[in-house]
């Protein structure tokens, strides 16, 4: 019998999606409740075809240099700032991440924290746990959504649709990105330099990737440039915020409050000062968590290490150089699978 393919995961994943996996592939996991020791995981590359990478890992030339079969690397992630894409394409690698499926669960989460800080529910809802309703004091009032402008940093395909929740509560939304889109009109939104979207927006939401551009773009200076009475909110990756610098933006009243999926660092230490700041509401990072979106992220992840060890082509894949080409079809196959799809060929010679 022809071997299969070895696929290795360094660390724990969803039990459903390596039954899958399986199904195609032989895979040898870490199932430790411990990261797995880079060396040790060098050492199973030696053999390996493919490589599910599970976070905290760096991903880069150094960790595939000795493994000669590997065609194929994916992440149950869009975020791809732990892996070194350039490395890898010149390595010939293929990296697979999970963009388009969780686009709706993480903007309904980015919304969530939005709506939740702007009527402050938690600390609402303590008053009422605490049995302490009518002592609860008169100027955690939270205020309104609509007839407000939300500026989102970092308008991508997730940013789109957090517009689409904000422009459904009435709010006016500007955005910066690297580039202004050339979908505004559709999406009723409007492109800035950040100093003007910090200047105009009650509530600021960073939804950007983690590169060296973004790295602390949240500073002093930034916070300084938001009006004191907007809403932070972070979704985007931890390290874009210089965790200092929001820290005493929130206590010396530079911006009003704070409402973060993601910090620096991941996870946060229970004596951190950022969980001593009244005004910030914290979760752990769970923008995709839900069991819908994270099944689809990790079947799309099987799907592409499925499609690389057989040296076919990654169904998302970050630097498609080096993705694997589609066969060529030859003219009358081409045709035979348009009239399938019930192409009229009539006027075709
Ligand atoms: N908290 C979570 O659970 C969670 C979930 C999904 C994604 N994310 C993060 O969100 C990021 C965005 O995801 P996406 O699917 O929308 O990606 P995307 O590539 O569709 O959008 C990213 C946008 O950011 C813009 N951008 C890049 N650099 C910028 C800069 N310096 N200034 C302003 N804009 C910049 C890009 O132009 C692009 O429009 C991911 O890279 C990931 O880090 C977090
Ligand atoms: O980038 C992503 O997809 C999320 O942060 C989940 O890790």
């Amino acid at each position: 019998m022809e071997k299969k393919p070895l696929v290795v995961v360094n660390g724990l994943v969803r039990k459903d999606a390596i039954a899958y996996l399986k199904e195609h592939v032989d895979v040898r996991q870490w199932t430790e409740k411990t990261v797995m020791p880079r060396e040790v995981l060098k050492e199973w590359l030696i053999d390996a075809d493919g490589l599910w990478c599970v976070r905290p890992l760096d991903v880069d030339g150094d960790l595939v240099k000795n493994a000669p079969n590997l065609k194929v690397i994916a992440q149950a992630a869009v975020g791809y700032d732990n892996v070194n894409i350039d490395e890898l394409t010149v390595a010939g690698i293929p990296y697979g991440n999970t963009p388009g499926v969780l686009n709706e669960t993480v903007a309904e989460l980015a919304f969530t924290l939005i709506a939740t800080a702007s009527r402050r529910i938690i600390e609402n809802a303590n008053f009422v746990k605490d049995g302490r309703w009518a002592q609860r004091p008169s100027n955690i009032k939270g205020f309104d959504l609509s007839r407000r402008t939300l500026g989102i940093i970092g308008m991508g395909a997730i940013g789109v649709s957090i517009s689409r929740r904000a422009r459904a509560f009435g709010m006016t939304v500007v955005y910066h990105n690297r580039n202004q889109r050339l979908d505004d009109k559709i999406h009723k939104t409007t492109y800035m330099e950040l100093d003007d979207l910090l200047a105009i927006s009650d509530v600021v939401c960073v939804m950007a990737p983690l590169t060296d551009e973004t790295y602390h773009m949240c500073d002093e200076a930034f916070f300084k440039k938001m009006k004191n009475t907007a809403l932070f909110v972070n979704v985007g990756r931890g390290p874009i915020v210089d965790t200092d610098a929001l820290i005493n933006a929130l206590k010396t009243g530079a911006i009003d409050y704070a409402a973060l999926d993601v910090t620096d660092p991941e996870p946060l230490p229970a004596d951190h000062p950022l969980l001593d700041v009244e005004n910030c509401l914290i979760v752990p990072h769970i923008g995709s968590y839900t069991d819908r979106t994270r099944y689809d992220m990790s079947i799309l992840t099987a799907d592409n290490i499925i499609a690389g060890v057989h040296k076919k082509p990654l169904k998302t894949c970050v630097n498609e150089e080096v993705n694997y080409k589609k066969p060529q079809m030859d003219v009358e196959s081409a045709l035979e699978e348009l009239k399938k799809a019930g192409v009229d060929l009539t006027d075709f010679d």
